[in-house]
């Protein structure tokens, strides 16, 4: 199938520069995605957008230049509840990845542990508004319960001030929780205002939620853009995700979000994008944690057992 990128789309960037930061052994891109190819595995029906390709093979090869050791691949919107890209990617991995997937309550039990085996550990669910049609709170609780015994859990999307209305339904959720982007907080408010305490909070009083602490060329309003041998960008962001990573070390993730859908007015450089990094892990330690024992627990727990 021919498929017609939205308007104004802007495609990843190619060539991106070796980052100074030197990952440490072992660290995961716990957060980006797969896109087709659209001709391969056309784009779902239902998707509010139409993306360039970004193919296992692009996103496996950007892994090696960075050097990431591994990635998890979260379904995208636009791939709607196919999740053959996905499982595709999973499968030619050489079992360097892990996935998060889409799925529907019709889902069967066989589908879901074809998943497993594939892969996959966990479902996403998105309440950003932009990005996908509303689906019942009750039809996704019903998800929850069915993915937790196989030890999987859910990871959510939305914007912070939302977060109140969600607030119960995400504390009632049976599994970790893992929050995409900080909850996407407004960083042109203070790191200490009521909005951001209140995502310091849902962490601090649920011990089962975690954040990835990614995207600041998504949420930055100041910049520096991560473009041009810029190796301190998107600063007005560093607070907000110094302050998650500081706070709790052991809940933190860490990925490029590659391939950056929706991005409007730039496409970040990875190689810069993982210079961000230290800036809000600052230390040894807090990196192992962010980049590597973090995301093993959560995607290969059976090599920390
Ligand atoms: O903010 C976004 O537009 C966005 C979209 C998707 C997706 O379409 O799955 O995933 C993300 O992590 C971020």
């Amino acid at each position: 199938m021919e498929f017609t990128k939205t308007p104004g789309w802007l495609d990843w960037f190619s060539g991106p520069s070796k980052p100074r930061f030197q990952l440490p052994a072992g660290a995961v891109d716990a957060h980006c995605h797969v896109f087709g190819p659209g001709a391969e595995f056309p784009f779902a029906p239902e998707r509010k957008y139409t993306p360039c390709d970004a193919s296992k093979h692009q996103l496996f090869a950007l892994r090696d230049h960075l050097g990431f050791e591994r990635n998890v691949i979260v379904q995208a919107t636009c791939h709607g509840a196919d999740n053959r890209a996905l499982v595709d990617a999973l499968q030619s991995s050489g079992g360097k990845a892990r996935g998060v997937a889409t799925v529907k309550r019709s889902i069967t039990n066989q589908e879901l542990h074809d998943l497993h085996a594939a892969g996959v550990r966990g479902v996403r669910f998105n309440f950003v508004k932009r990005l996908v049609d509303f689906t019942p709170k009750d039809e996704l609780m019903e998800i929850a319960a069915r993915i937790a015994p196989l030890g999987w859990h859910v990871v959510i999307y939305f914007e912070a001030v939302d977060l109140p209305e969600l607030w119960d339904f995400f504390t009632a959720l049976p599994t970790t929780v893992v929050v995409d982007h900080m909850g996407r907080p407004d960083v042109s408010k203070p790191v200490d205002g009521p909005e951001f305490e209140l995502f310091l909070k849902f962490m601090r009083e649920h011990g089962n939620v975690w954040s990835k602490v990614s995207c600041p060329e998504r949420l930055s309003v100041t910049g520096p853009r991560a473009l041009d041998g810029e190796r301190s960008a998107y600063r007005d962001v560093v607070p907000f995700a110094r302050r998650v990573v500081e706070a709790f070390p052991d809940r933190v993730l860490w990925g490029t979000d590659w391939p950056h859908p929706n991005l409007k007015d730039h496409m970040p450089d990875d190689g810069l994008l993982v210079d961000f990094i230290p800036h809000v892990a600052p230390t040894a330690e807090l990196q192992q944690k962010l980049l590597v024992d973090n995301p093993k627990r959560l995607y290969w727990p059976e090599e920390s057992q």
